[in-house]
């Protein structure tokens, strides 16, 4: 049997990624696609060579020869979707951040569980090599105790106040929803739950949202972890450091996998590239896990915790 996947929200990430991370899944079946202006739907359509087209995403979700829904819309539109795909019976898997707040996060998870369907979000760095071998390193102890986590990451966009991505009621925020969410995640796969959260934000002078937000969170553990992101600067890798009571993990760009060991002993490179298609291992666990009867890695309750703590931040720093 295969998933047989309609996608809602043919836009920026589902052309670049996301319908080919279906199209190569043995498990899974690209079968419908959804946005609202006809002329491009039915050129994406056409490119990706999918039989079933809607304008309307109920009409989409009502569609009975669907297993699953992919919901690639702007954040507002993800609570709504998923909740009405629930209904009637599809599994999801939602793009991040997850929803615009965690009681949003909460009423898709309670739809799902009460429809008996699948929900996953696509915190896709889970499954990136290098985050797993960091993740090993950690649990082996290689680091000894570890103290802090630091990540800092921008996108150059300038983006115009009438865009989704920089207007509260849309986005749910500015850099901290939008790529801070990722790397927040990253921080709870690698150290575990948070229990504080401090933040400062710096408003932007063209949009709504903020333009750049820095938190420091502290780990159950005790560590320490800060985020640093923001929008509209120069090109900035995704680079993260991990500092423990024997060694240092420092990794200049997480989407190349190069990972930098130092102890007392010396320094190690090691490279652990992540797919060429950075959605395909997303796809393959949710549909496998679907089809195995199985909770998918990245669940509703995972994607959640991110909301929560970016609930948390904006919180303080107001
Ligand atoms: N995981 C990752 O690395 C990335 C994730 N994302 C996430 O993916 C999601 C989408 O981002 P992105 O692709 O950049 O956004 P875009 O704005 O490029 O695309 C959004 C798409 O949703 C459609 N859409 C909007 N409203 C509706 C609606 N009510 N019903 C049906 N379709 C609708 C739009 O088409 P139309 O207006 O014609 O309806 C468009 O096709 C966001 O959650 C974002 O955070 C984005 C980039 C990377
Ligand atoms: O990682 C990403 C790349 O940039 C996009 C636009 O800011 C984000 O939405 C996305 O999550």
């Amino acid at each position: 049997m295969t998933i047989r996947w309609g996608l809602v929200g043919v836009g920026d990430i589902a052309n670049k990624r996301v319908a080919a991370a279906i199209q190569s899944d043995p498990n899974s079946e690209l079968v419908a696609v959804c946005r609202r202006s006809e002329p491009q739907l039915n050129q994406f359509a056409d490119q990706f060579g999918v039989p079933h087209r809607f304008t309307n995403a109920d009409d989409l979700i009502a569609s009975p020869n669907l297993d699953a829904v992919y919901i690639a819309t702007p954040v507002d539109c993800h609570c709504p979707q998923t909740i009405a795909a629930a209904r009637a019976g599809k599994h999801v898997l939602v793009e991040k951040p997850m929803a615009l707040n965690p009681a949003e996060c909460d009423q898709m998870i309670s739809a799902c569980d009460q429809a008996g369907v699948s929900l996953g979000v696509a915190y896709y760095r889970r499954f990136y090599p290098v985050v797993l071998r960091i993740q090993q390193l950690i649990e082996a102890k290689q680091l000894g105790r570890i103290l802090s986590i630091g990540c800092v990451t921008g996108n150059p966009n300038r983006f115009p106040a009438d865009d989704w991505r920089v207007i509260r009621t849309r986005g749910g925020g500015g850099p901290l929803m939008d790529i801070g969410s990722h790397r927040l995640d990253v921080f709870l796969q690698l150290l575990g739950d948070v229990a504080t959260v401090k933040a400062n934000v710096i408003d932007s002078p063209d949009y709504e949202a903020e333009q750049a937000a820095t938190l420091l969170v502290q780990f159950n553990s005790g560590a320490h972890g800060i985020l640093q992101c923001y929008f509209g600067t120069v090109e900035t890798p995704d680079r993260l450091e991990i500092i423990g009571t024997e060694g240092r993990i420092t990794v200049e760009d997480l989407n190349h996998g190069d990972l930098m060991i130092s102890t007392s002993e010396g320094q190690q490179l090691e490279s652990h590239p992540p797919a060429d298609n950075l959605h395909a291992p997303l796809i393959s666990d949710f549909s496998a896990a679907v089809l195995e009867h199985r909770s998918p890695t990245i669940s509703g309750p995972v994607g959640k915790r991110t909301n929560d703590l970016i609930r948390l931040a904006y919180e303080d720093a107001q």
